[in-house]
């Protein structure tokens, strides 16, 4: 299945013509530590990149920045064509999946997708998207009493519903049993043949290069192509 999703995702897509990502000798220093060292990044709108580096090489913390939720100590960033620095326009465009899934844990399943369209002004089908990812039975379930992989489940049913023209998606494979894992790279990939760009930081390259072929390596700071 795996490479079924890879040869179709990238048989759908667009031609690469604008881009989504542009940083530029990008440094950003936390407390006393230098966690990036003159990042540069160019990715086109549609693209799907892979993120990889060690545990602490700064791949949460540079999708943060991405989402605008910190910002560079020094250097220049655009997101879908908006300063870094524009925290309202860049999360007008951009979807962060975090690793802890970033839920409301008093609010249901349900209500959590619902308050998500609505923050975005979006409409969509909510149960449709808990069918989707097998939550369906969950759906007035309260989040504080879900298990890791069903949190990770609604996380990515959220994603899918908001198809923000930017996703970035931080450990999407982590807490995941196999057939969790086969609906994230089915959901992810529908997202990049609907022509969304995809960050995904992960410590499964095989998985996560199957959606997002492009891969780029952190270490010390530094980011590479690999
Ligand atoms: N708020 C903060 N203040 C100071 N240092 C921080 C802060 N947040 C993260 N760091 C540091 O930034 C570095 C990078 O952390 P980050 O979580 O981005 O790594 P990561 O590549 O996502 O790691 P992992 O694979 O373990 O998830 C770590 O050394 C961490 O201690």
């Amino acid at each position: 299945m795996a490479e079924g999703v890879s040869g179709r995702v990238e048989d759908q897509l667009p031609p690469l013509v604008s881009p989504a990502l542009q940083l530029r000798d990008l440094w950003l220093r936390l407390g006393r530590e230098v966690i990036l060292r003159g990042v540069n990044l160019d990715v086109m709108v549609g693209e799907g990149v892979t993120l990889l580096g060690e545990n602490g090489a700064g791949k949460t913390t540079l999708l943060r920045l991405l989402a605008s939720g910190l910002r560079p100590t020094r250097g220049e960033g655009r997101v879908m064509g908006f300063d870094l620095r524009d925290s309202r326009a860049v999360r007008d465009h951009i979807h962060l999946m975090p690793v802890d899934a970033g839920l409301y844990p008093d609010l249901s399943c349900a209500e959590n997708l619902d308050f998500a369209l609505k923050m975005h002004g979006q409409t969509g089908d909510v149960a449709a998207a808990l069918r989707r990812v097998t939550l369906e039975a969950a759906a007035n379930r309260r989040v504080r009493f879900l298990s890791a992989g069903m949190r990770k489940r609604l996380a990515l049913a959220r994603a899918h519903l908001l198809a923000r023209p930017l996703t970035l998606v931080d450990e999407p494979f982590a807490n995941l049993d196999t057939a969790g894992r086969g609906l994230v790279l089915e959901l992810l990939g529908e997202l990049r043949a609907g022509g969304v760009t995809l960050l995904i930081a992960a410590h499964e390259p095989e998985l996560a290069r199957q959606v997002a072929p492009r891969a780029l390596r952190l270490a010390a700071g530094v980011l590479h192509e690999t």
